[in-house]
């Protein structure tokens, strides 16, 4: 290969250093010598058929030529080239993949990583060659779709797979059936190991892949702006995962025939959801409704999913060419609390815990908090992973026997859920977000508004914040100039103000103005930083002017409703006077002569004129007046 090689001291396990090619520059990476080196040499790499074209990438069949002193050994390797980078970005490409390499070692339900290279100036991961995927299988079966045993038996094994990158904190956020490879043994195999994670903040030069983070169909709602809906997390590749089983089991693949940017809104915007066939065996059909939850916190982690599939093994094996069958188990939302019992699962209790009353989902305030504070000091287990606690409260003699799932653990006083605020500024994120785990430790994990994955630290950096939830009003505070996201003003210059529809699991606001009429497409809602804004309410707005200006928040018609109400009063008004006066003057014997203002002629001449055609006529906005003669 042309170019220039330096070869420099490993720093860890394995190393690299690019340099310019001399003649064609050609990026050349030379590794160090170190034996886990994943550094291959391009030399010993023949492309010979490209086998697929990505959106990350293509892949390609190649010879990967292995000597030794005693012999030449040729094998068929798969090799997926990234698409070309920016020259410095291609450093911190190389260390992540690196990385990734090592991690992967030796797990077992992923495709097996042979090394990694940079051939024609575009870096590749070279791959075990596998004859086909599951794509392909469901490509060749009847009606394209795959029979119920076979998608349990792969969804394990994939499941299987996920789990093993989760646990090394690697996400993979490009699952589908292409990607799923089959071994020799008819094992399900994940081809994929996170490219668009690895490639995560790396700007592309392909303006189509920079504003995507996977395959449209199958990605989460929080996956298409992860600064703005996110962040991504796990639960983001239960969604994939889900559209994944889905198209194996009907054949087609979720919101197929449409265009990106349909996608983009049927998920995101208009909060819909793929198809998922009936008559599961239960537990698979509740953890993939689960998988399809808006708000990534209810959906089930892997281990969830695993379990699910792990126990529906015997009851598929059972179902002979399986069907649509028409019945359909209730989704998993516990009962009364309105959290799905995979959020619940995601905190296990101990005693000792402090804990109190979880509170129903978009609530600001705690409200009938059976415990409000108190310590765990026994528990009852039951099949479920989660059963009965005895919670001791402060004031109460005997400890209260209370379901877990209604609780909430509180470690410095801080509980997944709250709303929080760093004590020091965040640079490009949001100052408020929402806190979503907390160790025992103090360790935290929170979602900001500007960051695509979560920030982690410590309890100590963080303070509790105001609440935000559906329904309040808010307007961007007085001293935002230039506000994160677009919002309207009034018709005086001064911000709208306009009433939450939905909070994000970062604490994003979806904020819609009912106070402003909207036609057509025009957008009708808007996203806020809980940062830069402030509650309005009947008690916050100072006098009658401000509150009834609030008023008109509520709904557009507010304003001419009143106004035509006021004239009608007005007219009504005007009309009970009028017909007073003339009364007074009946009685006193004298005629009244009404003159009509910007009507021709003497007003004389109207005297004759019966009250009611008076009427008619102011009505129609001459004004009236009466003179005694
Ligand atoms: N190691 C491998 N062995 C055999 N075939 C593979 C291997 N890796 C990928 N493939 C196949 O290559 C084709 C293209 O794969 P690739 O992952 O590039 O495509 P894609 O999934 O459409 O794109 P992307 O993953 O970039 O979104 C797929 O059919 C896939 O099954």
């Amino acid at each position: 290969m042309a170019g220039k090689a330096v070869v420099k001291q490993p720093t860890s396990a394995f190393d690299f250093e690019i340099v310019e090619g001399v003649s064609d520059k050609l990026t050349t990476v030379v590794a160090s010598s170190s034996q886990s080196s994943p550094w291959i040499d391009p030399a010993t790499i023949k492309l010979r058929q490209r086998i697929g074209r990505g959106l990350f990438g293509d892949v390609w069949l190649a010879t990967r030529h292995q000597a030794t002193a005693d012999y030449d050994e040729y094998h068929e390797v798969a090799v997926k080239m990234l698409h070309p980078m920016k020259e410095e970005n291609i450093n911190v490409v190389l260390d992540r993949l690196g990385n990734l390499f090592t991690q992967c070692q030796e797990l077992q339900h992923i495709c097996w990583l042979q090394g990694l290279s940079v051939i024609n100036g575009k870096l590749c991961i070279v791959m075990k060659f596998y004859e086909g995927s599951v794509g392909d299988k469901m490509a060749r079966a009847k009606e394209g779709k795959l029979s119920l045993p076979d998608v349990i038996r792969y969804g394990t094994d994939l499941a299987r797979g996920i789990m093993e990158l989760h646990t090394k904190e690697i996400l993979i956020l490009n699952l589908k059936p292409y990607n799923f490879l089959l071994n020799e043994n008819d094992h399900a195999i994940l081809g994929d190991i996170g490219i668009p994670y690895l490639l995560l903040g790396v700007p592309s030069l392909s303006s189509d892949m920079s504003r995507r983070l996977g395959t449209p169909n199958y990605m989460a709602p929080e996956q298409w702006q992860p600064e703005v809906r996110g962040p991504i997390s796990f639960e983001t590749d239960s969604w994939g995962f889900g559209c994944s089983i889905v198209e194996m089991l009907t054949g087609s693949q979720p919101w197929s025939g449409k265009s990106v940017d349909e996608i983009f809104k049927s998920i995101v915007k208009r909060q819909e959801k793929p198809h998922i066939p009936e008559g599961l065996p239960p537990a698979v059909e509740r953890v993939i409704i689960g998988c399809f939850e808006y708000d990534f916190r209810n959906r089930p982690l892997m281990g969830d999913i695993l379990h699910a599939f792990l126990s529906s093994q015997e009851a598929a094996y059972g179902v002979e060419g399986w069907r649509d069958q028409g019945s359909r188990v209730n989704s998993d939302k516990l009962s009364g609390s309105g959290y799905s019992k995979w959020l619940v699962l995601k905190d296990q209790l101990q005693i000792g815990d402090t804990v109190r009353s979880r509170k129903p989902p978009n609530s600001c305030k705690p409200e009938n908090m059976e415990v409000p504070g108190g310590t765990i000091v026994g528990m009852e287990r039951d099949t479920e992973r989660n059963g009965f606690v005895l919670v001791r409260v402060h004031g109460i003699h005997d400890p209260l026997r209370v379901h877990g799932s209604t609780l909430e653990r509180v470690t410095f006083g801080l509980a997944a859920g709250d709303w929080v605020r760093l004590k020091t500024n965040g640079k490009k994120h949001s100052s408020v977000g929402i806190l979503h785990s907390i160790d025992r430790d103090g360790s935290i994990a929170v979602a900001f508004i500007g960051l695509e994955i979560f920030w982690k630290g410590n309890c100590s950096e963080l303070q509790m914040a105001e609440a935000y939830c559906a329904g309040q009003f808010v307007r961007l505070k007085g001293d935002i100039f230039c506000p994160r996201f677009e919002w309207p003003r009034k018709r005086g210059g001064d911000w709208a103000t306009g009433r939450i529809c939905h909070v994000l699991p970062n604490g994003c606001l979806v904020v819609n103005f009912p106070g402003m009429l909207v036609f057509g497409d025009e957008n009708s809602s808007f996203l806020a930083d809980p940062a830069e804004v402030e509650i309005v309410s009947f008690d916050t707005c100072p006098g009658i002017v401000k509150k009834y200006q609030h008023l008109e928040d509520f709904h557009w018609a507010v304003r001419p409703l009143l106004v035509a109400l006021g004239l009608f009063t007005a007219m009504k008004l005007g009309l009970f006077v009028g017909k007073k006066v003339r009364r007074s003057k009946v009685k006193k014997g004298r005629n009244p002569v009404i003159h009509i203002e910007g009507q021709q002629g003497d007003a004389q001449n109207a005297a004759w004129l019966p009250p009611k055609v008076a009427n008619i006529i102011f009505r129609e906005g001459a004004s009236v007046t009466t003179t005694s003669r």
